[in-house]
């Protein structure tokens, strides 16, 4: 049995399998710390995509110390598993990217648009022979709100589950949650536009992360899109055997 984490900025994901079947999952923020991070079995192996470092992963030094693992990182290389970095430095590829780029690429094999929908939006393309295309990082709906909170005086607001779509809203909290919701939409059909642009013949959209389902609903149906909630995690495998 492994464990395997994707450790993001804001929040944690997790689940243990057992070959192809997942024996248990959970998630947490990182606010709360790895205590939150409760097994039930034993897993003897633990691998890792995190794109936090430092003192942010000490909780999860702490727990792997605890229970004697040894976690084995994943890193953004040149090339894993067919699919070949855009970047001239590949290593700056955010692992999570890297990660769901490898792990569409093997789902579709294809072409294929990966959306991540998390404490950052992200977009990376990959075409049919496995070359990634590049990407786009933006902030996600989590950074945006805090970016307007910290920057404003008056625009104060309760976050929403986004039930109002990208609806022009008539109070402030309205305003912006529909505001927010629709910078995400937007982001991710000018990707789609630009995924058009490069690859005519068409490719795959998976979309992931924490915001997927908002985004997903407030799409619309002009698009097929697949959501893969653990993408990141199935990327793991590729690039720790
Ligand atoms: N149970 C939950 N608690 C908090 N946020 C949640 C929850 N479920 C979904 N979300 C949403 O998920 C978003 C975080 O997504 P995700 O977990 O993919 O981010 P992350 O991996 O920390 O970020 P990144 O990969 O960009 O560093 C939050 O902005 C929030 O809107
Ligand atoms: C963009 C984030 C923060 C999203 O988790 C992550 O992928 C990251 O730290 N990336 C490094 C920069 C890059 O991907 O070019
Ligand atoms: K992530």
């Amino acid at each position: 049995m492994i464990l395997e984490c994707d450790i993001g900025n804001t929040r944690c994901k997790w689940r243990v399998v057992d070959g192809d079947q997942v024996v248990e999952r959970g998630s947490f923020a990182l606010a709360d710390g790895f205590e939150n991070l409760v097994l039930t079995s034993q897993p003897k192996r633990v691998r890792v995509a995190s794109v936090v470092e430092g003192d942010n992963l000490a909780g999860f030094t702490r727990f792997c110390a605890e229970r004697g693992f040894s976690p084995e990182l994943a890193h953004s290389t040149a090339e894993s598993a067919g699919v070949v970095s855009a970047y001239n430095e590949a290593a700056k590829l955010g692992v999570d990217r890297w990660l769901g780029a490898v792990a569409g690429y093997k789902r579709i094999q294809g072409a294929v648009l990966v959306i991540d929908a998390g404490t950052a939006l992200k977009a990376d393309l990959v075409s049919a022979a496995g070359q990634h295309l590049g990407g786009y990082i933006a902030p996600g709906i989590a950074l945006m709100e805090s970016s307007l909170l910290a920057g404003t005086d008056k625009v104060r607001f309760d976050r929403q589950d986004y039930t109002a779509g990208v609806a022009f809203g008539c109070a402030t909290a309205d305003a912006v949650n529909a505001g927010m919701l629709a910078a995400q939409v937007g982001a991710v059909a000018v990707a789609i536009e630009e995924a058009k642009r490069r690859i005519p013949e068409g490719f795959a959209i998976l979309l992931t992360g924490g915001d997927s389902v908002s985004i997903y609903k407030a799409l619309g149906e002009a698009h097929e899109i697949e959501i893969v909630p653990e993408l990141v995690l199935d990327g793991l495998q590729w690039l720790l055997p």
